[in-house]
């Protein structure tokens, strides 16, 4: 997978690129990410991508233009399928199951907006889908990048070892984790479920199950509504 990311902060995703499952995944070769700089393909020496909204209003737009030659660069060179992103409230919102759309592709251009957000023409003629990662407005979409980022990655075969996904299975199987322990045995007067110690794989994969619904029943019972019981069955055995 190539994401290569347009954005006037290029340096916010320097974590993700430095630490992480994303590192790991770049150092595997699974995963490439190339930052575009979009005051590059500003057409004045003042490196301006940005002007006032027509027909008034407070704050500042991405001009077209420099949006418009930043997103023909980064597709010059790109494997195809290629998919380019505006990442905003209005977008779709990725959820576990939708990603798997978004992994069809070779490469993702992900545009990062910043103050009011873009120019419409560059909506209406170069951006493919827009995405959300949630109901709530950011200060830019470098955030929400990053979280479509290491949602994304975690899905690359190779990336995480089948076992080591289990809270994703859960949440792929539509229900919330079970809860998890792990040593002393007691702490703050709270002992380890004793059935985690037992050694019985049956029994604990059965309180698994059970645990999962109730936290789920407890903290969303919204996701009840489409369980698939003989999905997290196997997933938890
Ligand atoms: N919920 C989201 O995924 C999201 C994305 C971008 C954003 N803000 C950007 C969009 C245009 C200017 C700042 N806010 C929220």
């Amino acid at each position: 997978m190539h994401i290569k990311i347009i954005s006037i902060f290029p340096e916010m995703f320097y974590p993700i690129i430095n630490y992480g499952i994303t590192k790991q995944a770049i150092n595997k070769k699974k995963l490439q990410i190339q930052l575009i700089q979009l005051r590059n393909f500003s057409n004045n020496k003042r490196k301006n991508i940005d002007d006032r909204p027509y027909g008034g209003g407070a704050g500042m737009i991405f001009t077209a233009p420099p949006l418009k030659r930043a997103i023909h660069f980064s597709k010059l060179k790109s494997k195809t399928p290629i998919k380019v992103i505006y990442l905003s409230p209005q977008g779709k919102k990725i959820n576990q199951k939708n990603i798997d759309e978004l992994m069809k592709n070779h490469t993702l251009i992900l545009i990062c907006g910043r103050y009011e957000g873009i120019d419409e023409r560059i909506i209406l003629t170069e951006i493919d889908e827009e995405w959300s990662i949630g109901d709530y407005v950011l200060s830019g979409g470098e955030l929400a990048a990053m979280v479509l980022i290491d949602v994304i990655t975690r899905f690359i075969p190779g990336v995480i070892k089948k076992k080591q996904s289990l809270i994703e299975e859960s949440f792929f199987h539509g229900i919330l984790d079970c809860p998890h322990y792990t040593r002393p045995k007691k702490i703050s007067g709270i002992h380890v479920p004793k059935i985690l110690l037992s050694g019985n794989h049956k029994k604990i994969c059965e309180w698994k199950i059970q645990t999962a619904i109730k936290n789920t029943l407890k903290k969303r019972p919204d996701l009840l509504k489409n369980i698939n019981y003989k999905k997290i069955t196997k997933s938890k055995l």
